[in-house]
């Protein structure tokens, strides 16, 4: 009998912590117009003439930074195990594909592997809790340009976003309990930023995002695919399920790139104004994102740490992502079949 296909896809990371790995990754990825949405030469100047010769150098001392000598990229690892997991939960009746949407294994090598199998049908699960534009839209898009211009179109369904998932939300409260959030002073909720022009684009009632102070904030029918206010539910749910309360959490969004405004607060100056006050103690939870990588690992752990501490803040703490915890690939099972879960 014809197998089910899955295909996870995360964002993807540089073959090597490499500069010119991590060049290639970055040019990729930047030219992407869902990623930096301007106009194409504006696009090609500014990432093949400032940023991608400025920041590889930088990036790739990062990367060799959180670069494991036997698993390489923690985002690479973990998906790997996340489709392993998943592959064996699953069962027999389904062939799970891992890709990145930028470098390796690519869409078009997974999606090959899945159309060889002759699979009857292929779920594609973005591997972003909240809709972007520029990750989940982006995957969409590659997706069905390749599915596109094959002869015979398969049965394909995506998962559009899974921001209140509740097997998900429980496992990144599950994931901090270990460091008893009662002994922090603060908790940060860092989502990874957006520029907020992609706020505006994404709302398709042409009306709402970024229209009001705070509209962007409560998730409702009209602002359903924004990031942002999907980001402030998935935050207001972890924090429900862990009983923390409204003064006692922060949401805010990391990794500005550029000098445009992104969605804010920005996380840098949360911890800054956190350390003003006298806070010592910060746990921060990064719901964007399904597996550590460059962004909690290095950003968070040793980024924010090192400024908090210099501003007289005693200890960031990272909560561990969702990885391969059982509990989130019981989530994706939910996702591929209610059945099974
Ligand atoms: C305009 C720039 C960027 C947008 C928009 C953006 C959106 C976006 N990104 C992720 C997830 C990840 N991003 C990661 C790294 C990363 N992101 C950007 C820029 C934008 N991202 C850069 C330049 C980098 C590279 C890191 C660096 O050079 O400092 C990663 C980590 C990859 C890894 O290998 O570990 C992830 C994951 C989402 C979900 C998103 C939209 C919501
Ligand atoms: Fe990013
Ligand atoms: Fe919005």
């Amino acid at each position: 009998m014809a197998k089910k296909g899955i295909l996870l896809v995360n964002l993807g990371t540089p073959d090597s912590p490499s500069t010119a790995d991590v060049k290639r990754y970055l040019n990729e990825f930047l030219m992407d117009p869902r990623v930096i949405d301007i106009g194409t030469l504006s696009r090609t100047i500014l990432v093949k003439g400032l940023i991608v010769p400025f920041r590889a150098p930088k990036s790739a001392k990062l990367y060799q930074a959180i670069w494991d000598p036997k698993t390489g990229s923690p985002l690479l690892h973990y998906s790997i195990l996340q489709q392993k997991a998943l592959e064996q939960r699953l069962g027999g009746e389904y062939m799970v594909e891992l890709a990145m949407r930028y470098q390796n294994p690519s869409i078009e090598s997974a999606l090959e592997k899945l159309k060889a199998a002759l699979v009857e049908s292929i779920q594609v699960i973005p591997l972003f809790p909240q809709y972007a534009s520029a990750s989940t839209g982006s995957v969409y898009e590659k997706v069905m340009d390749i599915v596109g211009k094959w002869p015979t179109s398969p049965n394909i369904t995506f998962i559009n976003s899974f921001h209140d998932n509740e097997l998900m939300i429980e496992t990144f409260a599950d994931n901090a309990q270990k460091y008893n959030p009662d002994t922090y002073d603060h908790v940060l909720f860092s989502f990874h930023g957006l520029p907020q022009r992609q706020l505006i684009k994404a709302d398709h009632t042409h009306n709402h995002c970024l229209k009001s102070s705070g509209c962007c904030e409560t998730l409702t029918d009209a602002n359903r695919f924004c990031y942002s206010a999907q980001s402030h539910h998935t935050a207001k749910l972890i924090a429900e399920k862990m009983g923390i309360p409204r003064e006692k959490y922060t949401i805010c969004f990391q990794s500005r790139l550029g000098n445009d405004p992104w969605v804010q607060p920005y996380t840098s100056e949360i911890i800054a104004k956190l350390a003003n006050e006298g806070k010592k103690r910060l746990l921060v939870f990064c719901p964007a994102f399904v597996a550590d990588c460059l962004e909690t690992v290095y950003e968070v752990t040793t980024e924010y740490g090192d400024e908090f501490k210099a501003l007289g803040g005693e200890h960031v703490q990272l909560v561990e992502s969702l990885n391969d915890s059982p509990k989130f690939i019981d989530a994706l099972v939910q996702m591929v079949n209610p059945a099974i879960a």
